[in-house]
């Protein structure tokens, strides 16, 4: 089920050198695909460009079957040499010079650490414009990434989806079907997931939990009157 931009948010998984090294990488994610994944980042904070580049071409052909998009972390340069959306945060490049450079159809992410973020006067319209999703990030605190500001909690995803006109992600922490369905309660559209996948003994049994988890919680939210 896709959101009304044609993008399915519901179980983007997220990678980590320390929990998908390169040569299970491929592997790790088509069973993260396999279990309901429907998005895949492929995030490498130190690998150099031209390594990142190999990792993404591999892994973006090893999901083409799949039909599941590849979306690489803060490397614009590496995501159009390689045909992938990007994931941006405050550090990172703009939404609008992601979206000049890949073109109308890239998938184009951004973090989302307030919801004062997305007051007119502090984010450039033509940025938010350039918008495929957002990601509360992080809604719970996690070893996974410390250089965060404040979790953002459940009340945090709710303040941003109603500023938000594409679909918004949860990310950080959510690494429990009870808790992506609490995220998906507050109004996300999926949940991004490092290590509730990418650590657990069955990643494609994971996803699968994960998944059914999101699909459960957002009939309920299409039930309510
Ligand atoms: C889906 C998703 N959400 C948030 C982030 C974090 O991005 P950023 O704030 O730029 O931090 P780094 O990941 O670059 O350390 C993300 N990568 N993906
Ligand atoms: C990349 C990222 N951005 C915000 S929190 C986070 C890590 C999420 O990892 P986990 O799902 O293991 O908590
Ligand atoms: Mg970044």
């Amino acid at each position: 089920m896709s959101s009304a931009n044609g993008l399915d948010v519901r179980l983007y998984v997220v990678t980590d050198p320390a929990l998908t090294p390169a040569d299970r990488l491929a592997e790790m994610c088509v069973a993260a695909v396999r279990g309901g994944a429907t998005l895949v980042q492929l995030r490498d904070k130190k690998a150099p460009d031209g390594e990142l580049a190999a990792m993404a071409a591999g892994l973006a052909r090893a999901l083409a079957p799949w039909r599941v998009p590849l979306v690489v972390n803060d490397r614009l340069d590496v995501a159009a040499a390689t045909g992938s959306g990007v994931h941006l945060g405050v550090h990172d490049a703009t939404p609008a010079q992601a979206r000049a450079r890949l073109g109308h159809e890239a998938i184009v992410g951004l973090s989302v650490e307030a919801p004062e973020q997305l007051d007119p006067e502090r984010i450039d319209p033509a940025s938010l414009a350039a918008c495929s999703y957002l990601a509360a990030s992080p809604v719970c605190e996690t070893p996974t990434k410390i250089d965060t500001l404040a979790p953002l909690g459940l009340a945090g995803v709710t303040a941003i989806r109603r500023r938000s006109t594409v679909p918004l992600v949860g990310i950080g922490g959510i690494n429990t079907p009870q808790r992506a369905a609490e995220v998906i309660a507050a109004g996300a559209a999926g949940v991004a997931v490092v290590s509730g996948v990418f650590a657990a003994p069955d990643p494609q049994e994971a996803a699968r939990a994960l998944r059914a988890a999101v699909d459960d919680a957002l009939a309920r939210r299409r039930d309510q009157p």
